[in-house]
């Protein structure tokens, strides 16, 4: 077979995976597998949800999320809407790719930079108007794939405020404290992404890599993975006496048709001064299913800056982060990836933070 620049390799047709995208194992089995562990389950409109949800933000990061409210036909919607664009065949997709310097479009996202081979997925980036981004791949025929993704934006904004009122009120702070929090005031001009990633069957799925280990940098993610087909792990860090001695284990996250994932990243970690732990995760890849998920970011807009909530630093040790923007925190990464919360540690917190961080 003539071979083709990598980025021009069909995963969907694949045989046989080309050296190009062929993992060394040390990367898949950098940590054991944990035989039967769960990621916590919450039902977020019961009364006491804040003080499960923040006892599953501060051990493991992520939780599932039931009771969101988001209608189960939405669901099946963008599901099948994302399948529909990954389906397109490979020169028609290219019309959307991603140039350089913008996030937008079809491309490899910019954590794939960091590692020495390719991801056995295709991604799907959309910021902004989906119009804009989709109108080149289906010519006249693309308004009901931009209709349920504007439509999904709406639902996930109205749960993403519902969502960070009840995670500042389990770090304890009250109504008109959380009024003064930047992210929180200004949630209505919010920055959101939406990133769509498709993962088909694997000839070889011991030896390829679906999405490679990373925390997500705004302030929470919310993904929808598709029933049925498992591949999301998390890192879960146990840390005995908090001395971090514990065991580290990739943790299965179960499929759950009605939930959906919530995981902290990096902007609500920093927010609540370290307690809350930026979930480390990955996306491993199976030999028989075409896995879709729709991942959403949030952050607040470019010009707001995130630091710890005063309410949650100690007089002594004081905040563990300085103030960034998501802007500026996206430039950091595209950087020093995985080291960017160590790089925004505020000078005056030279010792290692107290929290997650330390429990490597
Ligand atoms: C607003 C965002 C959030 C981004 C960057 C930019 C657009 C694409 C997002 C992702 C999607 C895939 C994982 C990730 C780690 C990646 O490489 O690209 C994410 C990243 C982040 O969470 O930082
Ligand atoms: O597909 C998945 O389960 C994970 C996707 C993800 O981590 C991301 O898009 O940031
Ligand atoms: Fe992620």
């Amino acid at each position: 077979m003539p071979s083709l620049p990598p980025e021009l390799f069909d995963l969907y047709s694949a045989r046989h995976i080309p050296e190009s995208h062929t993992w060394a194992s040390s990367y898949l089995y950098d940590h054991p597998i944990a035989a039967a562990d769960f990621v916590p389950t919450i039902d977020i409109s019961r009364p006491d949800a804040a003080s499960l949800i923040g006892a599953a933000c501060r051990c493991w990061g992520m939780f599932l999320a039931t009771g969101h409210r988001v209608p189960a036909a939405l669901l099946g919607s963008v599901e099948s809407q994302t399948r529909r664009l990954f389906s397109l065949p490979l020169h028609r997709k290219l019309r959307a790719a991603s140039h350089p310097g913008s996030i937008s479009g079809y491309g490899r996202p910019p954590l794939s930079s960091f590692f020495p081979k390719l991801m056995w997925s295709e991604g799907f980036t959309l910021a902004g108007d989906p119009t804009d981004i989709v109108s080149n791949l289906w010519p006249g025929d693309h308004s009901l794939f931009c209709e349920v993704m504007e439509e999904y934006k709406r639902e996930m904004k109205d749960l993403a405020g519902r969502l960070m009122g009840i995670m500042l009120q389990s770090l304890g702070l009250a109504q008109e404290e959380m009024g003064r929090i930047g992210p929180m005031r200004e949630l209505q001009r919010a920055f959101e992404v939406l990133q769509l990633n498709s993962y088909p069957a694997c000839p070889d799925p011991e030896r390829a890599m679906g999405m490679a280990a990373h925390t997500d940098s705004g302030l929470f993610t919310v993904l929808h993975q598709s029933a049925g087909a498992a591949g999301l792990q998390v890192l879960r860090e146990e840390a005995e006496d908090g001395d971090g001695s514990g065991p580290t284990r990739w943790v299965a996250v179960q499929p759950l048709p009605e939930a959906l994932v919530v995981n902290v990243g990096d902007l609500f970690h920093i927010l609540s001064n370290g307690r809350f732990r930026s979930a480390k995760h990955r996306a491993v890849v199976g030999p028989v299913d075409h896995r879709v998920s729709v991942a959403y970011f949030v952050g607040p807009p470019g010009d707001v800056k995130v630091e710890p909530v005063r309410a949650l630093v100690d007089p002594i040790r004081g905040p563990v982060y300085r103030p960034v923007t998501w802007p500026e925190y996206l430039g950091i990464r595209a950087r020093v990836f995985d080291q960017a919360l160590v790089a925004v540690r505020s000078p005056e917190s030279p010792k290692p933070p107290p929290f997650t961080e330390s429990l490597k």
